[in-house]
């Protein structure tokens, strides 16, 4: 079945101009729909440099000695190295753990890491976070259009993502999905294995990095089937070619669980997940998949208050809001449901009951 899905088409939004509110109308429709769209390489703050040297830190780091990532292994705050099946994103499903190595870096502090870096990257400091700033002045740009897109605010959403303001739970992350090659994927079954497991992402949004000819993400479409999702759209998800004129791939983005509840639902966190496909197997030259990804979180202490914009009022008069049902903690009502006399969540208590939900579990 996932050889033979038909990729997914989502529409690729130009945002070097982050104040056209005909492009917030054009990311609010793809965010509603799909939860997922493209943003193109050419309107953005990175130049093709600043993004392959990223990819080249993270293969430095994931080639580095084990020992040494040790070093840095993750800790419950989210940050840090997790190995190979360290992380099972779908539990209940999976086997075992996740076919992958991740690498998390939280918040830079005056451009300092606020975590241990291994000697692979430790010279690199001042890159990564100069990465990250890039990534969330990206992220700037889309949380404007999609304000734009509601009709509020403009300000409203990026205001609240500002870590010069305090603390988030912002995370870049790289990952490393090796080939099927590997001895690390020696036991890896087709049709019952995942290099990622099914999940939404926790945060307001997420900028996906990927490589030409390093294909494996899927989203799972409303009639329940798993759609491939092209690097480059357009085009079979494993070709590898790369249109001349753009810089590199485009990024993808997506809505994260934390955008759906703020804007009671309207706004979809699709659930999604890696795989081999079935080319890759049968690939004479199988490659490794390595992304880099942005989590943009809101700043800790953000109040989820109801957003002031008619267009998710509208949404949540017609549907009762979010998953209306559901009560687990951050999807259950939405923000717009707040019941009188109790005070919002905070995007800190809402990653926390997020992050609870997901790993209490195995937390013994
Ligand atoms: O690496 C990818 O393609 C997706 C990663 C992802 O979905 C995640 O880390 O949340
Ligand atoms: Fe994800």
């Amino acid at each position: 079945m996932t050889d033979t899905a038909t990729p997914i088409t989502l529409p690729v939004i130009d945002i070097s101009n982050a104040r056209d509110p005909t492009v917030g109308k054009a990311m609010l429709d793809a965010a509603a729909k799909y939860g997922f769209l493209y943003v193109n390489s050419r309107g953005t703050d990175f130049t093709a440099e600043d993004v392959d040297h990223a990819f080249g830190l993270s293969r430095k780091f994931f080639a580095s000695p084990a020992q040494e990532k040790e070093t840095c292994r993750i800790t419950p705050n989210n940050r840090g190295w997790s190995g190979m099946h360290t992380e099972t994103l779908d539990p209940e499903h999976q086997r075992t753990g996740d076919f992958k190595e991740a690498m998390n870096f939280g918040d830079f502090k005056d451009g300092k890491a606020q975590q241990p870096l291994p000697p692979s990257l430790a010279p690199h400091e001042t890159e990564i976070h100069d990465f990250a700033a890039l990534c969330n002045k990206t992220c700037t740009r889309i949380l404007n259009l999609l304000a734009l897109g509601l009709e509020m605010p403009e300000d409203f959403f990026t205001t609240r993502h500002d870590p010069s303001t305090g603390p988030t739970g912002s995370i870049l992350r790289y990952l490393y999905y090796p080939s099927i090659f590997s001895p690390a994927t020696a036991s890896y079954k087709h049709d019952t294995d995942v290099r990622a497991g099914a999940h939404s992402d926790y945060g307001s949004i997420t900028l996906l990095f990927q490589r030409p000819g390093q294909p494996g993400l899927e989203i799972l479409t409303p009639d329940g089937s798993w759609a491939p999702v092209p690097i480059e759209p357009g085009t079979n998800p494993d070709n590898a070619a790369v249109a001349d004129k753009d810089p590199f791939p485009p990024i993808l983005v997506n809505i994260g669980d934390l955008l759906s509840y703020w804007t009671d639902g309207l706004l979809k966190s699709t659930v999604h997940r890696v795989v081999f496909p079935l080319t890759e197997q049968r690939s004479p030259n199988p490659r490794d998949r390595y992304t880099l990804v942005y989590f943009c979180h809101p700043v800790d202490s953000t109040e989820l208050v109801p957003v002031p914009s008619e267009i998710v009022a509208g949404h949540r008069a017609r549907t009762g809001g979010v998953a209306a049902g559901e009560d687990r903690v951050g999807f259950g009502g939405g923000a717009g449901n707040l019941e009188l006399g109790k005070r919002p969540l905070t995007a800190q208590e809402h990653l926390e009951s997020r992050l609870a939900a997901t790993y209490g579990f195995k937390k013994e």
